[in-house]
């Protein structure tokens, strides 16, 4: 996935300022920043929630930044939203099959009339469900209602859902947000399984003890601009970083 001079304005004021980022097919890059830094907004952007004006983004060799999110979605590029809510009175597996849903094409008729073609997409959909659910080690929380899993289960329920639309680059804003110690070591460990599994992934985070542990390369932005790009171990040692974070996160 490649990011090139992409800049993006609210009501006149940049959020992003002439961005480039190369993320490497099957690296796992967090982003990190302070708070208004424009990481949901260069998130936003090339998950195709925002439209982008300025710069370009690729996929694949392919340019991607005029389609809707829904295209880019069949393309393969997932994303977890920040906060984003486990759908209340669904089992974890009707949950996982949102997602599946979300990137197939059989289309609003087949469905309403329950045609053959339906019926094999829904078998279809519920298998790629499954399997999703056993990648994030809830295979055996399927038929449970979503909303009784403990939170951690639900942010890996997050994953599942998105893994059902088979990305090759899975977007997470904030993934280890409000999650207990334990919680964020499991969230760890199954990121970690993705990445070996050649999943490419970008991980937006203000935990940054939490992703410089599990990036390859990490993109430091501060104002809407890329301060820094590196290894985790070069970007704890960037004054400009330790500047933007006034020194305490970072050293963390
Ligand atoms: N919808 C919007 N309308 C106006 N300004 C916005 C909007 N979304 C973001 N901004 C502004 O753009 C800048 C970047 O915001 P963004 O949410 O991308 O930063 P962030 O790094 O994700 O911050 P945080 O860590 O607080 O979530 C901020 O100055 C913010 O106030």
């Amino acid at each position: 996935m490649r990011v090139a001079g992409v800049s993006h304005t609210f009501g006149g004021v940049y959020a992003l300022r002439d961005v480039d980022v190369d993320v490497a097919p099957g690296e796992l890059r967090a982003v990190i920043g302070p708070n208004g830094a424009g990481k949901s907004t260069l998130f936003n952007l090339v998950g195709g929630q925002l439209a982008v004006r300025t710069g370009t983004v690729v996929l694949a060799g392919a340019r991607v930044d005029r389609l809707p999110a829904h295209r880019r979605a069949r393309l393969g590029i997932g994303v977890v939203f920040q906060g984003a809510r486990i759908f209340g009175g669904m089992t974890a597996l009707e949950n996982a099959m949102v997602g599946a849903h979300a990137v197939t094409g059989g289309g609003f008729t087949a469905a309403v009339f329950r045609l053959p073609t339906h019926r094999r997409e829904e078998r279809e959909i519920r298998r790629t469900a499954r399997e999703a659910l056993a990648r994030v080690g809830l295979a055996d929380w399927a038929d449970r209602p979503a909303e009784s899993l403990p939170l951690g289960q639900q942010r890996a329920l997050q994953v599942a859902r998105a893994l059902c639309g088979r990305p090759r680059l899975l977007l997470l804003d904030e993934p280890a947000a409000g999650l207990r110690a334990a919680e964020r070591d499991a969230l760890a460990r199954l990121f970690e399984e993705l990445k070996a599994g050649g999943l490419t992934m970008v991980v937006i985070e203000h935990d940054v003890a939490f992703v410089t542990r599990l990036a390859d390369r990490v993109t430091v932005l501060d104002l809407g601009r890329v301060i820094a790009e590196g290894t985790p171990a070069a970007i704890r040692a960037d004054p400009a970083v330790v500047a933007a974070y006034l020194g305490s996160e970072v050293s963390a």
